[in-house]
C-alpha cells in the first residue's frame, strides 16, 4: 500500500456523495468552502442509483402505460403491442449515466476534489481514503458524515426476494409478485409492477400509514388495477427456492400459502457506518448503526456533522438535501436553520399521492379540535376533460383557529400540487388564505380550493351541507 506522506490540509470533507453529501458539497463551494467529497461507489447514492430515480422511471412509465390504455375516448388509438420491459431498462440505464454525468461535471465546475474510496476517520480532525493501494489522509476543518443506510433482511438472502435496492434492477420481466407492506416502496412498487404487467399481490398487515380517505381511495384503485389485496394478514414463513417463492400468511385465523416467481418482504435498515472508525473518535453510534446527532445535526464530535439516511430519521432525498445544503451554509457563516415540521411526502402511485402536515389522526393525537373536509377530482372540469377522475383531496384544519394542519392528495398532479400546501403551512395559513387567491381554471388546483371550502360547506361542485337559511 502506498501511504500519502503528509495529511493534505481541507476546510471541509464530507464522506459520500447521495444526495446528502453532493449537494453539500455544491452549496459550500458556492459560497466559497475548499471541499472535497469521498465517495467509495458512484456519485449519486442510493436516489440516483437504485432508488428515487430508478423507482420514479418505472411509475413513469407505469402512468403513460396506464393513460395510453385510456387513451380512445380522446379519439386517440389504444396501443395494443405489448410493453417493451428491455427498453425501460435501456431509458432508466441513460438516465441515470445522465444525471450522474451532470453531477460530476457539476463538481468539476465548482473545483470540488472527489475522492474515489472508502473513507475512515482516524482523529476527530484526520480522515484516510483507501483505494486498491492507494491510502491519503487529510486533516479537516470540518467534516460531514453522508453515507446513508442499506437495507438488513430480516429473511434469507435469494434473487427471488426483492429488497428497495433491487426493486428497479430486473432485466426481464417479472411474472407474478407477491409484496408485504405499506411502506411507500411496498405501494410504489405494487402498482407500476401491476399497471406494467406482472400480476401483483399485496399483502397488508396494518393499515396503511395514510389519511383514511386516501387510503380508501388508493385501495379502491388498486382492485380497479388488478392488484389482489388481502388486508389485516400475519405473514407466518418465506420461502424461496430456484422457481418461485412461497409466502405463507394467516388471515382470520386460517392459514394461506401463495407462490409467485418474485416476493418483496418487510426489511431492517443499517446506518453505513462500520467501516468509519466512528468508535475510535467518540462518536455516537446506535444499536443499528446510525449517527446520534443533536437537532442541529451535530455529532458528539463539534466539528463533525451528520446529514441524510446515515442519521436515521425520515429517509428521504429531499431530507437528506436541504440538510446538505443548510450545513454547508452554516459552515460558510450563514445564518441557516434545519427545521423538520413540515416535509411532503409523495408516494407515485397510479394515482400518486402527496401530503403535508398532520392526518386527522395525528391532530387529534395533538390535542387540535379539528375540521376535516374533502372535494373530489370526479367534481374537477380538468379532471373530467383528463380522464383522471380518480382521487380526491383532504385538508384539515383547527376548528378554533382556522389555521391549516394538513394537506392531502390523492390524484393526478397530486406531487406538483402539494407545493401551494406545503408553502402555506410553513406560512402558517389559515383557511382564508386559501380561499383568498385566484385559481386558475380549468385545473386541477381547484381540487384544492374546493377542498378547502368545503370546511365551511361552500365548495361550489359539492352538494349543499345542511345549512341554516340567512336573512339578506
Ligand atoms: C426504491 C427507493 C425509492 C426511493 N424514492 C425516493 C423518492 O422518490 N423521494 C425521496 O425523497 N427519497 C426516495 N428514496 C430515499 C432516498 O434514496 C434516500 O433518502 C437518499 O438516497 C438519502 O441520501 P443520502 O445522501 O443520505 O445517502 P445515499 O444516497 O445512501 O448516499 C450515501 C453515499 O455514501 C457512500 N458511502 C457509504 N460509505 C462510505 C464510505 N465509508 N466512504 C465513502 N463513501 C461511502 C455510498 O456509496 C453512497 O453513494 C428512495 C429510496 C429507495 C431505495
Ligand atoms: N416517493 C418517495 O418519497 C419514496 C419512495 C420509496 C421509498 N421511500 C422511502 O420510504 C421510507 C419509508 O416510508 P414510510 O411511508 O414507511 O414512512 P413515514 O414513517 O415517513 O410515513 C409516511 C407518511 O405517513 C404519515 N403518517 C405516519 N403515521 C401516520 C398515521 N398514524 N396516520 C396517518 N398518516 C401517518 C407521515 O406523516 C408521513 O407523511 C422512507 O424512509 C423513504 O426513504 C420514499
Amino acid at each position: 500500500m502506498v501511504v500519502g506522506e503528509l495529511a493534505q490540509d481541507r476546510q471541509l470533507v464530507i464522506v459520500g456523495g447521495g444526495p446528502g453529501g453532493y449537494h453539500a458539497a455544491i452549496r459550500a463551494a458556492q459560497l466559497g468552502l475548499e471541499v472535497t467529497l469521498i465517495e467509495n461507489r458512484d456519485l449519486g447514492g442510493v436516489c440516483l442509483n437504485k432508488g428515487c430515480i430508478p423507482s420514479k422511471v418505472q411509475t413513469q412509465a407505469a402512468e403513460i402505460w396506464n393513460k395510453t390504455q385510456m387513451s380512445s375516448t380522446l379519439g386517440i388509438p389504444v396501443q395494443t403491442k405489448p410493453f417493451e420491459w428491455n427498453k425501460l431498462q435501456q431509458h432508466q440505464d441513460k438516465v441515470i449515466i445522465q444525471l450522474r454525468q451532470g453531477i460530476e461535471q457539476l463538481c468539476k465546475a465548482h473545483k470540488i476534489e472527489v475522492v474515489k474510496g472508502e473513507a475512515t476517520f482516524l482523529s476527530d480532525d484526520r480522515i484516510g481514503v483507501s483505494s486498491g493501494h492507494q491510502f491519503d489522509v487529510f486533516r479537516f476543518q470540518h467534516a460531514i458524515i453522508a453515507t446513508g443506510h442499506r437495507p438488513a433482511p430480516l429473511f434469507l438472502e435469494h434473487e427471488r426476494l426483492l429488497s428497495p435496492h433491487t426493486l428497479y434492477q430486473q432485466n426481464e420481466k417479472i411474472d407474478t409478485l407477491t409484496i408485504v407492506g405499506t411502506d411507500l416502496y411496498a405501494l410504489e412498487a405494487a402498482f407500476s409492477y401491476q399497471h406494467l404487467g406482472t400480476q401483483v399481490t399485496l399483502l397488508l398487515e396494518q393499515e396503511l400509514l395514510l389519511e383514511p380517505s386516501i387510503g380508501k381511495e388508493l385501495l379502491r384503485s388498486a382492485k380497479k388495477a388488478g392488484i389482489v389485496v388481502k388486508k389485516k394478514i400475519e405473514l407466518v414463513t418465506v420461502d424461496p427456492n430456484l422457481e418461485e417463492v412461497t409466502i405463507q400468511y394467516k388471515k382470520d385465523d386460517q392459514l394461506h400459502a401463495i407462490q409467485s416467481s418474485h416476493a418483496y418482504v418487510p426489511f431492517n435498515w443499517r446506518g453505513n457506518t462500520e467501516e468509519l472508525g466512528l468508535e475510535r473518535i467518540g462518536v455516537k453510534v446506535d444499536q443499528m448503526g446510525y449517527v446520534e446527532m443533536s437537532a442541529e445535526l451535530q455529532t458528539s464530535c463539534t466539528r463533525i456533522y451528520a446529514i441524510g439516511d446515515v442519521t436515521g430519521t425520515h429517509q428521504l432525498a429531499s431530507v437528506a438535501i436541504q440538510q446538505g445544503k443548510v450545513i454547508a451554509e452554516r459552515l460558510a457563516g450563514k445564518n441557516a436553520e434545519w427545521d423538520d415540521h413540515f416535509i411532503p411526502v409523495v408516494y407515485r402511485t397510479q394515482p400518486p399521492i402527496a401530503s403535508i402536515g398532520w392526518s386527522s389522526l395525528q391532530a387529534e393525537t395533538a390535542g387540535r379540535e379539528i375540521q376535516v373536509s374533502t372535494a373530489t377530482f370526479k367534481s374537477n372540469g380538468y379532471a373530467t376533460i383528463s380522464g383522471a377522475q380518480e382521487g380526491l383531496c383532504t385538508v384539515i384544519k383547527d376548528s378554533g383557529t382556522d389555521e391549516l394542519l394538513g394537506v392531502h392528495i390523492i390524484g393526478e398532479g397530486a406531487a406538483e400540487l402539494i407545493h401551494s400546501g406545503t408553502i402555506g403551512l410553513e406560512m402558517g395559513a389559515r383557511h382564508e388564505d386559501f380561499i383568498f387567491p385566484m385559481y386558475p381554471h380549468p385545473s386541477f388546483a381547484e381540487v384544492v380550493m374546493e377542498a378547502v371550502e368545503g370546511l365551511e360547506g361552500l365548495a361550489i361542485h359539492q352538494p349543499p351541507s345542511k345549512q341554516t337559511k340567512q336573512t339578506i
